[in-house]
């Protein structure tokens, strides 16, 4: 970790987040939020708003976003670091435009962001610059003075991130039936996105073949395949696989699905599995219903006994992690040398998405990144 204290020239954290709803009468708005021209079936919009009523109509990210920001300022204020922490969302209140406004009138200017994507996409990555290139030019246009925002690097392989995943993976074994439990393979998940999405995932150097969405979530998957073999002596098969699939039927996305993955390893004579949702920063719809809920009622159903491990949510390594890359981000902005912690083989990701990272189908303006418009 970095021995630096200095937040410097850092005024602010902000927290960007997806959103969810908060009612049964949000679901629909929200959705339109999140879909609005992305061409998603109305068939999965109607499935999807499903999922969240079973629910109540809440998803649980925004309360899971509120202890994540309790744990940073509890973090922050134990480290003596004075750095106020914000947060803001992309598809529901509180917007990013709303609270980067507030943070712009109470004076910050430079703001490190935080996103909950761990890895680099469109979606994960990209994405969230075009929301803070479109929060600042409604900034602009009213006339307020604008911050400069620099997004921190990919943190799916920092050690305050793998670490409490593989402490997860640990406990769930140990919940398994002894008689499974050495059988048990270890099926990683995380979000599908359409192949093309993740062949021009990352730099531009790196495009094809699943890109680097896939390679980061396989050196993830490895490092805690690796880490689990050798506190546990026993060497597990492991795949990675994806879930919550959108989208035309007729569009490529990554896939196996982990419900066929769980079928197929049944098939094969399987004696368990742990589920492990290494592309989600915590429990949110996606792992409590398409794994909590879906995936584990399709094991039930093959009587294949099987476990979801933990995300990392509100972890207190998480949090010092997240503050670990602020001060390691300060540090090289002001030309500092740093130490960068990243496990695996990958190394640290880049501070600055260069130009071609992650295309968007049709080029918009991305703030904090080379192509950036803005400072
Ligand atoms: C890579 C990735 C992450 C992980 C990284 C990250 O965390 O950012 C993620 C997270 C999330 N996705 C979420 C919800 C949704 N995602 C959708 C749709 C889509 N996701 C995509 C990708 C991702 N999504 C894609 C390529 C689409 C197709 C439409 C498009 O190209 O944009 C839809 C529309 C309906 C549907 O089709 O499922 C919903 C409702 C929630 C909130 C959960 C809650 O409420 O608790 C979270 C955290
Ligand atoms: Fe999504």
């Amino acid at each position: 970790m970095s021995d630096q204290h200095d937040p410097a020239p850092y005024d602010a954290l902000l927290l960007l987040s997806f959103g969810g709803p908060e009612g049964p009468d949000d679901v629909v708005p929200f959705l339109e939020n999140v879909t609005r021209g992305r061409g998603i079936p109305k068939e999965r919009l109607k499935e999807v708003g499903q999922h969240y009523f079973l629910f109540g109509g809440v998803s649980p990210i925004n309360d899971q976003n509120r202890a994540l920001l309790d744990a940073l300022r509890k973090d922050f204020a134990q480290a003596g670091l004075g750095l106020p922490v914000h947060w803001g969302n992309r598809n529901w209140a509180p917007y990013l435009t709303d609270t980067l406004r507030e943070m712009v009138t109470d004076g910050r200017r430079h703001i490190a962001v935080l996103t909950t994507s761990a890895y680099a996409s469109y979606s994960g990555c990209r994405q969230y610059r075009e929301n803070l290139a479109d929060a600042l030019a409604t900034l602009e246009a009213e006339g307020l003075p604008l911050p400069r925002v620099d997004k921190l690097r990919h943190y799916f392989n920092h050690p305050g991130f793998v670490e409490p995943m593989t402490e997860g993976v640990l406990a769930s074994l140990a919940d398994l039936d002894p008689a499974v439990r050495d059988g048990a393979h270890l099926a990683f998940t995380t979000h599908s996105i359409p192949d093309s999405a993740a062949d021009t995932s990352g730099p531009a150097t790196g495009h094809g073949d699943g890109g680097a969405y896939v390679r980061q979530h396989l050196d993830v998957a490895r490092t805690i395949a690796d880490a689990v073999r050798e506190r546990t002596g026993v060497d597990r098969p492991w795949k990675l696989v994806y879930q919550s699939r959108s989208g035309a039927p007729h569009v490529p996305w990554l896939e196996p699905d982990i419900c066929d993955h769980l079928e197929e390893l049944h098939g094969a004579g399987a004696p368990a599995a742990v589920m492990v949702p290494i592309g989600f920063v915590s429990d949110h719809m996606e792992v409590l219903y398409d794994l909590d809920t879906e995936a584990t009622a399709k094991a039930a159903e093959l009587g294949l006994p099987v476990r979801r491990s933990a995300t990392v949510g509100s972890d207190p390594r998480f949090a010092a992690a997240v503050r670990d890359l602020v001060l390691e981000r300060a540090a090289t902005e002001r030309g500092t040398r740093v130490e960068r912690c990243a496990l695996g083989a990958l190394g640290p990701s880049h501070d600055l998405c260069p130009i071609g990272c992650c295309p968007a189908r049709t080029e918009r303006p991305a703030a904090a990144g080379a192509d950036s418009p803005y400072a």
